[in-house]
């Protein structure tokens, strides 16, 4: 028997909006969309979630006491969004800095130096081969690897050196005792650019409380740009790695080496010289 199948109708109203959304309005809505979960994304994890969630409560607050005309209720909640408005870029300074640098940040703008693939794989087998050592001595160190973001300020806070990087002399640098071991050590490249320099501590407070300072100033240094920290722990000789705000921890020289080989890829070289080259045609 056949089946009466009827397309169901699209009630008059909707029809009504449907007919007045161009071509170019889902474009807008779609960029707009894509905006709120770019913003979403970037504040995923981050302190300012919750601020969010507690500002989207306030204004629906707001929405329903306007709709019930409790107009004492509604002028005091105005006031407090438009306060909390102009407090957040002051509470979120560096959350806002690392978004704009995000935002500013091209794939091809960076100012890391440019390494071949020898001088890449020579780079991670040096740092791998000293940060064994350093674990297995339990000699505490932090090592920043510079990427996208320049790192010259925190580097100016720390001692300048500018040497190639190698197994032996990293390990020279932390030398407990010794002036340079203090601190963090900056990478750009394939050549370590300073030493004994101080990094932001994370404000994160849902950290376990089993990471001290050390770790703290990797995940802090982490939160606000594209580097990648390495630490060894000097209590335990454990190795971890902070990036973007998170720390991976208890790491193996193989998975460290699996991390640290893309950071110094060719791949990225690749498209700075495209950029390079771009300029040099210009
Ligand atoms: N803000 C900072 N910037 C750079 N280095 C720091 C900073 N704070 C602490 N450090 C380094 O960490 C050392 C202190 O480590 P602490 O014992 O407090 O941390 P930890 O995370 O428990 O590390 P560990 O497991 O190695 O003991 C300092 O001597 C210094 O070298």
């Amino acid at each position: 028997m056949p089946v009466d199948f009827q397309i169901p109708q699209i009630p008059l109203p909707i029809r009504g909006i449907l007919s007045t959304v161009g071509p170019l309005d889902v474009v807008d809505i779609l960029i707009v969309a894509i905006i709120l979960y770019k913003i979403y994304e970037m504040l995923q994890d981050t302190r300012a979630i919750t601020l969010v969630k507690g500002l989207l409560v306030l204004l629906g607050v707001t929405l329903v006491c306007n709709a019930f005309e409790l107009h004492v209720i509604s002028w005091l909640l105005q006031k407090a969004v438009t306060l909390i408005f102009v407090a957040l870029p002051i509470v979120f300074q560096p959350e806002l800095r690392r978004g704009l640098e995000h935002l500013g940040q091209g794939r091809f703008l960076g100012n890391g130096t440019l390494l071949d693939d020898e001088q890449a794989r020579s780079v991670v087998h040096e740092l791998t081969r000293a940060v064994r050592t350093l674990s297995s001595t339990k000699t505490g160190a932090l090592l920043v690897i510079e990427r996208e973001m320049g790192l010259n300020d925190i580097s100016a806070t720390g001692i300048q050196i500018d040497g190639l990087i190698t197994a032996d002399f990293l390990l020279n640098v932390f030398i407990p005792n010794t002036p340079l071991h203090d601190g963090a050590a900056v990478i750009r490249g394939n050549r370590l650019i300073a030493a004994g320099c101080l990094l932001p501590l994370t404000e994160n407070r849902s950290l376990s409380t089993e990471l001290g300072t050390r770790h703290r100033a990797a995940i802090g240094l982490s939160e606000q740009c594209d580097a990648l920290i390495v630490v060894v722990s000097e209590e335990t000789g454990t190795v971890s790695v902070a990036e973007n705000g998170h720390i991976m921890r208890h790491l193996d020289t193989e998975t460290l080496k699996a991390i640290l080989e893309p950071v110094f890829s060719s791949k990225r070289q690749s498209l700075r010289e495209m950029w390079e080259n771009w300029r040099k045609e210009k």
